[in-house]
């Protein structure tokens, strides 16, 4: 029974378990999920707008930076040919000076080498040729533009010139270089550039500055790196915080399961100790209540004794029915007795009276009842007794009422039949007894007295009237059936005077 409920209440700590998991997941974590997912990709979102928005911003001020730049070292140059030329007197003296000046000594110490963002720069002759280009554009181009073997003024210079060459970068710098255009942005085998370049009016010649636009773009592609960095730590930081809190969840949910049965779980066992101990009938391991124990016994005994109670009133009932048919009935036959049929005459009196309906009774005693006792002995004539009493019994209507009026008499009564119709139900009782054969006695007769109230309510008159009849009955010879009629006081004292009798027969 316990294993049973071990098993009930785990799979039920589990079950709230999971209910505790699923809700919370489904109420708190899955919303905030949602709620991060949305901030995160709004914020990569807004980095990647940002550092776009930003980088054209830089692309713009450093253009026009380096346009002013490019500007403002051709008028320095320019300045300082100028300056030269005035000395010179001609620019043609400076080339035929044979001081070792040259084009390529003078264009390396104008040459702006310390350019912002690692430009680089080069000037070109009035006929397109490299003059000299810094190591920046070097490296840019990634070549050695201009080589070693430069020849100074007092001969003419051939020159290589590998800004001439077929690579992709080249091509897009001599093309530049051809045109008129004062700058432009380009893109070469996937690397973004910037050119410009301004003519040296006193000589003819141009200064071109190069740019790798990644070097503009570097602080904005670092803080980019560090923005999404940044992100990807937030994410690993969520994932850290989801993963640490399903753990947890797990954990609490079955805690906080286990705490919500436990009490249940505790208070279960105790029920099923204290069962399986008033089983086995065996002083329990933990604290008895001797009061709630006296208690349940008292119950038990008070419905065991209320069951008895129940009992003992059926029994009483049926008791108290036989006592009551004991009471109205003659032992001997069964019929009715004395008492019984007092309480039936004066009823049916009284209902007579009321109704105005006639009420009959006959009294039927055997005759020379006393010499059947004296020959057969006493039970043969009990045995007479009840036999008669059945025969009467089947053969009286189910309205009338038989019974023992004492001895060897009986006393019918007859609810709503008149005298006549009562002498006649008289005579057929006695031509029936008269057919009847006893055991061990054979025949017996009977003497019959019939009377009958219409009004006069009182019991006496009407047995008084009976008897009479019976004892006519009796005087005629026995076997027969009188009948006495109610005679008024006028009428009786008629006759007393004229006949001097003090009883009238009809
Ligand atoms: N066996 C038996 N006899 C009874 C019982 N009650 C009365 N008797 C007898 O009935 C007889 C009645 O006798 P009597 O009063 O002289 O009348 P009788 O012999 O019937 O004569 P008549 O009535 O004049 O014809 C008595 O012998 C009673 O003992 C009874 O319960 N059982």
């Amino acid at each position: 029974m316990i294993t049973s409920f071990e098993n009930q209440n785990n799979s039920s700590q589990k079950s709230l378990k999971s209910v505790i998991y699923r809700e919370f997941l489904r109420k708190a974590m899955i919303p905030i999920l949602f709620v991060e997912v949305a901030l995160i990709a709004f914020y990569f979102i807004s980095v990647n707008y940002m550092t776009d928005k930003t980088m054209d911003v830089m692309s713009q001020t450093a253009n026009q930076s380096l346009v002013n730049l490019s500007v403002n070292e051709t008028r320095y140059i320019n300045n300082k040919l100028k300056h030269i030329t005035r000395s010179m007197n001609t620019f043609q003296k400076l080339h035929q000076a044979k001081t070792g000046f040259t084009y390529d000594t003078f264009a390396q110490e104008t040459l702006p080498v310390d350019l912002p963002w690692g430009s680089g720069a080069l000037i070109l002759d009035s006929a397109g040729e490299v003059l000299v280009s810094s190591n920046a554009l070097d490296g840019l181009v990634d070549k050695n533009v201009i080589g070693s073997d430069y020849i100074d003024v007092r001969q003419p210079y051939t020159k290589h010139d590998y800004l001439r060459g077929t690579e992709p970068l080249d091509l897009v710098i001599q093309d530049f270089i051809a045109g008129q255009l004062r700058s432009k942005e380009f893109q070469s085998l996937n690397e973004q550039y910037f050119i410009t370049q301004s003519i040296i009016d006193e000589s003819g010649w141009r200064l071109v500055i190069l740019t790798d636009m990644k070097s503009i773009y570097a602080p904005i592609y670092e803080q980019k790196t560090e923005s999404k960095n940044l992100g990807y730590l937030v994410i690993l930081l969520i994932i850290n915080f989801y993963v640490a809190f399903f753990i947890y969840l797990m954990v609490a949910s079955k805690r906080f399961a286990r705490r919500i049965t436990q009490p249940i779980e505790t208070m279960t066992k105790f029920i099923s100790q204290i069962n399986q101990q008033r089983a086995e009938e065996s002083p329990p391991s933990y604290v008895k209540i001797r009061e709630l124990d006296t208690l349940i016994d008292l119950n038990v005994e008070l419905q065991e004794a209320k069951q008895k109670y129940v009992e003992l009133n059926v029994e009483m009932s049926h008791k108290n029915d036989e006592l009551k048919r004991l009471s109205v009935t003659d032992p001997l036959t069964q019929a009715y007795n004395r008492l019984k049929l007092d309480e039936v005459l004066s009823k049916e009196l009284e209902r007579s009276v009321r109704d105005k309906k006639p009420l009959s009774i006959i009294l039927l005693d055997i005759d020379k009842f006393k010499h059947v006792n004296d020959t057969y002995g006493h039970q043969v004539g009990d045995s007479v007794l009840v036999a008669l009493t059945q025969a009467l019994l089947k053969n009286i209507q189910s309205t009338d009422v038989l019974g023992r009026w004492g001895g060897e008499e009986f006393l019918i009564i007859l609810p709503n039949t008149s005298l006549e119709n009562a002498v006649v139900q008289a005579e057929k009782l006695r031509l029936l007894i008269e057919f009847m054969c006893f055991d061990t006695v054979g025949k017996v007769t009977a003497s019959l007295g019939v009377s009958c109230s219409v009004d006069d309510g009182t019991e006496c008159s009407l047995i008084e009237r009976a008897d009479k009849a019976l004892y006519k009955a009796k005087e005629a010879g026995r076997n027969c059936v009188k009948r006495q009629e109610r005679v008024s006081p006028l009428k009786l004292k008629l006759v007393n005077i004229f006949d001097g009798r003090s009883t009238l027969e009809s």
